[in-house]
């Protein structure tokens, strides 16, 4: 029997056995079975790279957004209004067979949109390019997810589950369980509050299941069993998703109302060109960017050329942005002066470890150079901290 037929199995008896106490460990068990096998489905087959043809896209510019949709909801005629790029858009389904990037300017930044086949449910166990398509909406920081305004709801659940089937989290944050295997000392099982979904027992048999006899486990949230699983199995991606509602010029203005109202959703219009404004806003608001304008000494910053940083992907201190600029820097730099709203005053003396913001300017300050305005007091030497105080200006470093 293959893995997906397994999995169909498991998924059968879970829906015959009645929810209740007597059979709630054996219901985790299952859950926890069939966690395993889908793991074992991502696993990619013998002597394939995994990716697919057309879909392996080189990354570009400052981030990644996958359009994820059942067929025919707009996904390339997003793609072209968004980017200027054409894909092909047409009124059959599966008009779009690879994936097709294109680039937004925004913000003085650039951002990969990623146009991709539809899929359909099914698509986590293989039909149609889901796999392909999944594994970019993987690699991918965060996901437009493409509805039809005039068709089911339900899509967006089918969706969802299609995309957590292969342990994408979407709009959710990672349960707040401390797990660590250990090599002897059997099963440390602790809460720091009361727990309604899951007991010691039930968690024991959801490790034996993993044949894991010896860890240590801490739930700091009422968390439930599925989330128990997810952070045993370890490899789930937690990521921002955008749904977003096309064709709202051929729904009546209640239904736009209605789904507007929705969490993380947006209502757009391609043919007429609605609220792709907004749309954009969204993405980036999302996306957590951060643009960090160097200002050379003397001069005034370039305002068109920002380094970006991100928080989920590389961090945002001033050593991430010296590491942006250039690896070996970090060693020369003697402080920053930082002016935006990361600095209590301008412009603030930084060390390395500072976190800056949106829009921050950034000058450098090396050690071999005179600060602005003032004069070099004393050389620099190799072993001069990062950060130069008052007290330091007033009394030279000893040698
Ligand atoms: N009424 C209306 N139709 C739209 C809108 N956006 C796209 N369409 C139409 O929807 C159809 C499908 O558009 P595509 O861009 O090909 O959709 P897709 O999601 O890329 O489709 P596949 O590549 O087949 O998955 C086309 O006939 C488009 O003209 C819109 O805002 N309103
Ligand atoms: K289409
Ligand atoms: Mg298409």
């Amino acid at each position: 029997m293959g893995i997906i037929e397994k999995i169909k199995e498991i998924e059968a008896e879970m829906a015959r056995t009645q929810k209740n106490k007597a059979t709630e460990y054996h219901l985790g068990q299952l859950k926890a079975k069939i966690a395993k096998l889908r793991t074992q489905l991502l696993e990619p087959p013998k002597g394939s790279s995994g990716g697919g043809e057309g879909f392996e896209v080189t990354k570009f510019g400052h981030g990644r957004v996958a359009l994820i949709g059942f067929p025919s909801v707009g996904k390339s005629t997003l793609l072209t209004m968004l980017t200027g790029t054409h894909s092909e858009s047409a009124s059959y389904e599966f008009t779009t067979l690879t994936c097709i990037p294109g680039i937004i300017h925004y913000n003085d930044t650039k951002i990969q949109l990623l146009d991709l086949p539809g899929i359909i449910e099914g698509a986590s166990e293989g039909k149609g390019r889901g796999r392909q398509v999944i594994a970019v909406a993987k690699s991918s920081d965060i996901v437009l997810m493409v509805l039809d305004a005039s068709k089911s709801e339900g899509h967006r659940q089918i969706l969802t589950r299609e995309l957590e089937a292969v342990g994408l989290r979407l709009n959710k944050r990672p349960p707040q369980i401390y797990f660590k295997k250990k090599k002897t000392g059997g099963i440390s099982f602790n809460s720091t509050l009361p727990l309604t979904h899951v007991d010691e027992k039930l968690c024991y048999q959801i490790l034996h299941e993993y044949k894991i006899h010896n860890a240590e486990i801490l739930f700091r949230e009422d968390a439930t069993v599925d989330d128990l699983i997810d952070v045993i199995e370890g490899n789930r991606k937690y990521m921002k998703c955008i749904y977003v509602y096309n064709k709202i010029d051929v729904v009546g203005i209640d239904d736009v109302d209605r789904l507007a109202r929705q969490p993380n959703s947006v209502v757009i219009s391609c043919n007429l060109k609605l609220n792709l404004d907004r749309l954009l806003s969204r993405m980036w608001d999302e996306m957590g960017l951060v643009r960090v304008y160097t200002k050379p000494q003397g001069q005034q910053p370039d305002f068109s050329d920002p380094v970006v940083l991100s928080a989920d992907r590389g961090g945002c201190s001033v050593e991430d942005f010296c590491n942006h600029i250039h690896r070996s820097l970090v060693k020369d730099v003697k402080y920053v002066l930082v002016w935006g709203i990361s600095a209590r005053h301008y412009p603030q003396h930084c060390g390395l470890s500072h976190v800056l913001r949106d829009e921050d300017v950034v000058q450098i300050v090396k050690k071999k150079e005179k600060e602005e305005g003032g004069r070099g007091r004393f050389k620099s030497h190799s072993n001069a901290p990062a950060r130069i105080s008052d007290r330091e200006k007033k009394a030279p470093l000893k040698t």
